[in-house]
């Protein structure tokens, strides 16, 4: 295994009585493509929360590029290079496109023209260029789930955590929206990856963790997790065929 950037030790999260994470540990190597599935619950996002400074962790450890994070915000966490997308994507409706994405580039640069071209190369990289003076408002939700991701892209991450960047979307744009990630990845991020769309989590990811209550139920390929039966009970089901 070559050197991970993202390691999750022994990591827990309690909201009072509901252990929502428990003792969950993975690694994830620098340049991959790393899937995080499970059922409705499963602790998915909390742990994202957790890596991203949006919640206090109960106990464990979430180490980034060999440094302990545990206790850093998330606009420190960012700065370091570690960004993440919202399940729920809530641009700032009244502001354009382009303004949108500056705000994301603000976390890098305190210069308003830094920030304007980072903003204008990362909406021509999502394929928005023709949509920079539009609200964001306005989009559809295919179109706000590529302004989310040049949002995030404008900080310049080196490890980015999408959170069901292709929940709500048709065919067409899961696809467009997969391909972006892989050029992103080629680009050297790293990427961990939550979603439901089994085909797009196949498709795309080299390595998957599983949560189910909380506590990771397997790790492996996906061809090791679609034929895991432990998976399949908990999480997949009988129909699914990679
Ligand atoms: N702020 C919070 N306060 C209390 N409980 C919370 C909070 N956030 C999450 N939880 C609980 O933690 C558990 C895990 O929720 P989480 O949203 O992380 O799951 P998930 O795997 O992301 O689910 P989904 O696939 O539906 O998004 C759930 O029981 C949820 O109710």
């Amino acid at each position: 295994m070559s050197e991970p950037i993202l390691k999750i030790n022994k990591v827990s999260k309690h909201f009072g009585g509901n252990i929502a994470v428990s003792d969950v540990t993975f690694a994830v190597e620098k340049n991959r493509i790393f899937g995080l599935i499970g059922p409705n619950g499963a602790g998915k996002t909390t742990l994202f929360n957790c890596m991203t400074g949006f919640v206090p962790i109960t106990s464990g450890e979430v180490i980034f590029n060999n440094r302990k994070i545990n206790n850093l915000r998330p606009d420190a966490v960012c700065r370091i290079g570690m960004v993440r997308t919202w399940q729920r994507v809530k641009p700032l409706s009244s502001l354009s496109v382009l303004d949108n994405v500056m705000v994301g580039a603000f976390a890098i640069t305190g210069s308003a023209g830094a920030a304007r071209k980072i903003a204008v190369e990362k909406l021509a990289q999502v394929g928005l260029a023709d949509y920079s003076a539009k609200l964001a408002g306005s989009l559809s939700i295919g179109l706000k789930k590529k302004l989310e991701l040049a949002r995030v892209l404008a900080t310049r991450p080196e490890m980015l955590l999408l959170d069901e960047i292709c929940g709500g979307l048709n065919h067409t744009e899961t696809a467009s929206i997969l391909q972006l990630i892989r050029d992103v990845r080629e680009e050297g991020t790293t990427i961990l990856f939550i979603e439901h769309d089994m085909k797009a989590v196949t498709s795309i990811c080299e390595r998957i963790v599983v949560l189910n209550s909380g506590v990771k139920l397997a790790e492996g390929t996906p061809a090791e997790i679609t034929s895991n039966p432990e998976v399949i009970a908990a999480y997949l089901g009988g129909g699914f065929d990679a």
